[in-house]
């Protein structure tokens, strides 16, 4: 079985970036949706997706298309609350998905970057795409959530921070620590 696939949403300063690679973290996702409090301007993104270099995988992350547009060709994957024709997409919902086709991922997130957990739906399991949980993740639950849903991967952002925005080294460190521990067979 491959590693639990984990990232960390919600990136807004080169020393976080830094952080998650040096963490072994997969991947970082940088905020559009413009509600957002961890929300990076164009400029920011594309300094820290040419900094991220291929050493972790990137992330434009938005509700719609329109959010994360301009950085489409810039990253690796589009992160979408609704469904859009791009070249690799991770579509994110908290119901089922009416079709799993042609995604490169399938979110389980009913928190939107509130740090709200709720208990993850049986039908989750039979969802038929690369399935990455998230929502309400912290170092202290997700070996649990881990053990029990077997998800291909986690993503995180509330419970690595201090603050909305301001991501904590060592409580970026438990949560991988903790997500990675769980014995996968
Ligand atoms: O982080 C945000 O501000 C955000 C805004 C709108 C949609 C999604 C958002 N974040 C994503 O929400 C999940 C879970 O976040 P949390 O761990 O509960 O804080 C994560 O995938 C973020 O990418």
């Amino acid at each position: 079985m491959t590693d639990l696939f984990v990232k960390v949403c919600g990136i807004t300063t080169a020393e976080q970036l830094r952080w998650a690679i040096d963490l072994g973290y997969d991947a970082v996702g940088f905020m559009r949706a413009p509600e957002s409090k961890r929300l990076v301007d164009v400029e920011t993104a594309r300094e820290l997706i040419a900094a991220a270099d291929g050493q972790i995988q990137t992330f434009a992350v938005g509700l719609t298309l329109e959010h994360v547009a301009p950085l489409q060709e810039a990253v690796d994957t589009v992160q979408l609350y609704e469904y859009a024709e791009v070249p690799s997409l991770a579509l994110a919902s908290a119901t089922p998905p009416v079709s799993t086709a042609g995604l490169d991922y399938w979110f389980f997130d009913a928190s939107h970057g509130t740090g709200t957990f709720i208990e993850i739906p049986a039908w989750v399991q039979e969802v038929d795409a690369r399935r990455i949980l998230a929502g309400g993740l912290r170092p202290d639950n997700v070996a649990e959530v881990v053990a029990t849903h077997r998800p291909d991967g986690v993503d995180v952002s509330s419970g690595v921070e201090t603050a909305p925005g301001v991501k904590d080294y060592e409580l970026m460190k438990a949560f991988i620590e903790a997500a990675r521990g769980v014995k996968r067979d």
